[in-house]
């Protein structure tokens, strides 16, 4: 009978579990980010920004909500470790895009980066949130400057794919998905923005087409 009322209990307090993929390019923050998030959510305080080095492979935080829990996938940037994104694409909820707001010589790479990411056809229809990291530093562009930029930079490339091949413009998905992008910006160092960041991911795998159930006993045990 306890196992019963066991099994029973988890069931009806068992919790959604969702998945992020933080991605970017190298130094973007990303790392930063996940132990901010972790130092915010958790009991357990995140590395401070001094113990965190590249990421050479991935690394995983989870936080635990009233009616979910969010496991967070802080993948590598580096150009060679780039390939290994594609493969947690098909298993998450939302996708977190962080850019070095105060890195003007690279956002052009990091938006040929955003846009691949965008036109993966496995995550077209998965929340997508462009983080604008670094807000705290002054020479750092504001969330409006980043998605004028990206515009700007989109609208070049599309331009340029025209005069050269005539190509007639892109998937309607992906269309609106530029046009609805959410950008927020962030001090992942700081912790300015990122609960609020948080929130909107929360919000937004509710939603999400894709979701599973953590692990727990089997309702029905035979062993009563
Ligand atoms: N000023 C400022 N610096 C930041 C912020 N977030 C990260 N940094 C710095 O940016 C550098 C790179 O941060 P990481 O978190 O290691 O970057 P990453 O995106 O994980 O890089 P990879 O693991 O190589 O992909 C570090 O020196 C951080 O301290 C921020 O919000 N503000
Ligand atoms: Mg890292």
């Amino acid at each position: 009978m306890y196992h019963l009322l066991k099994g029973l209990h988890e069931h009806l307090t068992r919790k959604e579990e969702f998945s992020v993929i933080i991605i970017g390019l190298d130094g973007a923050g990303k790392t930063t980010l996940l132990e901010k998030i972790k130092t915010l959510y958790n009991d357990t305080p995140g590395l401070s920004a001094d113990k965190i080095g590249p990421t050479v492979g991935q690394n995983m935080g989870k936080i635990s909500l009233p009616s979910s829990i969010l496991q967070f996938w802080d993948l590598g940037g580096q150009r060679g470790i780039r390939s290994i994104w594609h493969r947690y694409y098909d298993d998450c909820h939302a996708v977190a895009y962080v850019i070095d707001a105060d890195d003007r010589e690279r956002l052009s790479e990091g938006w040929e980066v955003f846009d691949s990411v965008l036109s993966a056809p496995q995550i077209l229809g998965v929340p997508l949130l462009l983080l604008a990291n670094k807000q705290d530093s002054p020479q750092s562009l504001s969330v409006e400057e980043i998605r004028h930029d990206y515009e700007e930079w989109h609208q070049a490339k599309v331009e340029s794919a025209r005069r050269r091949y005539g190509e007639e413009g892109e998937m309607d998905q992906r269309r609106e998905r530029i046009a609805s992008l959410d950008v927020m910006g962030i001090s992942a160092l700081q912790g300015t923005g990122v609960r609020a960041a948080v929130d909107w991911l929360f919000i937004r795998v509710q939603n999400s087409r894709r979701y599973v159930l953590t692990p727990c006993r089997p309702l029905l045990s035979f062993d009563i």
